[in-house]
């Protein structure tokens, strides 16, 4: 069956595609990449289940050190985002310049192989009819991560196994039981890896990013009170604005040149269209003429109808059949044809 590298995070999930990979028959390497210090998943915590897994299954297990990487493509770009004012989703980036990418780099040159694996829940077919690699969603639609893998290429695609992919949570948590693994039991992770190690995404923040006092205001640039930076706020936020008003207000805009955030009403944090950048076409090579598709604008949001129209320099711009409520610069919108990944990228703005 041959070699393969299976990415363990020392989580449940990551345990079970490396048990039955080895079940299977391949001879299995685990593989964790440090990228924080501190305890929980990603760090210390997670490496020594890693570890725990490997001995029980009786395969090698390997650590690189990814804490400068980490701290380059994930936590730089998240403090730089936040100070612009934008809400950056670090779960896709660091899919791909930090785990995939490297991972299968590791594979080849150290381990020779040029398979790897992980514990996420997404399939992965090849098409003979465009000749590429597709992404598609996973059977456990709420465990569903291909959101968060738009963004990888085909080289990474032609050589990863998602062994979760057809099956749900459940039946993971009951093969764990029956292969009586250390990590049958262990809870789901349920925030950002980050979030876990620092309590809240302000906390994180706070650690890097300065206070700076400034306004809220309106939509008419009516001061309404004041804020303690504009990295605490997100769009479409409305819990924790602190004015009381007639009518609920939510965060609409965020502006960094002049330290502001601009609120209004729920109307006011409606779109009928967005732009967006930096796109990885999936499963389709890039369109030159407009598609009809569905779009997912979060993670957790409904995949929504829309026309999405081809622009230069790897942009599209996305025009909803109904007008969507807090499109959020940063975030990622990932286009699908029904189960399947058609592409996605970064949203960069809004027409106002
Ligand atoms: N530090 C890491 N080193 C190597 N692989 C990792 C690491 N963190 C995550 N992965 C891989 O990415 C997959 C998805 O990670 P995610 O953070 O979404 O965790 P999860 O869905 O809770 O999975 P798990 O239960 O395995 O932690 C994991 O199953 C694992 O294969």
């Amino acid at each position: 069956m041959g070699k393969v590298v299976v990415g363990l995070s020392g989580g449940v999930d990551s345990s079970v595609a490396a048990a039955a990979l080895h079940a299977q028959g391949y001879d299995v390497i685990g593989l964790t990449l440090w990228l924080m210090k501190g305890k929980g998943q990603c760090c210390s915590e997670g490496m020594v289940d890693a570890a725990f897994i490997c001995e029980q299954l009786g395969v090698p297990h390997h650590i690189v050190d990814s804490r400068e990487l980490f701290q380059k493509e994930i936590i730089d770009y998240l403090v730089s985002g936040y100070e612009a004012g934008i809400t950056p989703l670090p779960c896709s980036q660091c899919n791909k310049a930090v785990k995939f990418s490297p991972m299968l780099h590791y594979a080849r040159e150290t381990l020779e192989t040029d398979t790897i694996a992980t514990g996420h829940y997404a399939r992965i077919r090849f098409s003979p009819e465009n000749n590429r690699y597709q992404l598609l969603r996973a059977v456990d639609k709420n465990k569903d991560q291909s959101y968060f893998l738009y963004d990888l290429t085909q080289d990474v695609l032609r050589g990863t196994l998602f062994p979760l992919g057809e099956q749900t949570k459940a039946e993971t948590r009951r093969i764990a039981q029956e292969f009586g693994l250390k990590t049958a039991d262990k809870p789901d992770s349920q925030d950002l890896c980050l979030i876990e190690a620092h309590g809240t995404m302000r906390s994180f923040l706070d650690k890097y990013i300065a206070v700076s006092e400034g306004d809220i205001v309106d939509l008419d640039g009516k001061v309404l009170g004041k804020h303690s930076g504009i990295h605490h706020y997100t769009i479409g936020q409305r819990k924790g604005i602190g004015i009381a008003a007639a009518e609920p207000l939510y965060v609409v805009k965020l502006d960094p040149v002049m330290n502001r955030v601009i609120v209004g009403n729920r109307a006011s944090a409606v779109s009928a269209d967005c732009l967006v950048g930096r796109m990885n076409w999936v499963s389709i090579a890039e369109p030159t003429t407009p598609i009809r598709a569905q779009v997912q604008v979060r993670y957790r949001s409904p995949a929504v109808p829309v026309n999405v129209i081809p622009l230069e320099n790897e942009q599209v711009k996305l025009v909803f059949d109904e007008p969507q409520f807090s499109i959020t610069p940063g975030q990622a919108a990932v286009i699908y044809e029904g189960e399947i990944v058609l592409g996605g990228g970064i949203i960069s703005g809004v027409t106002p």
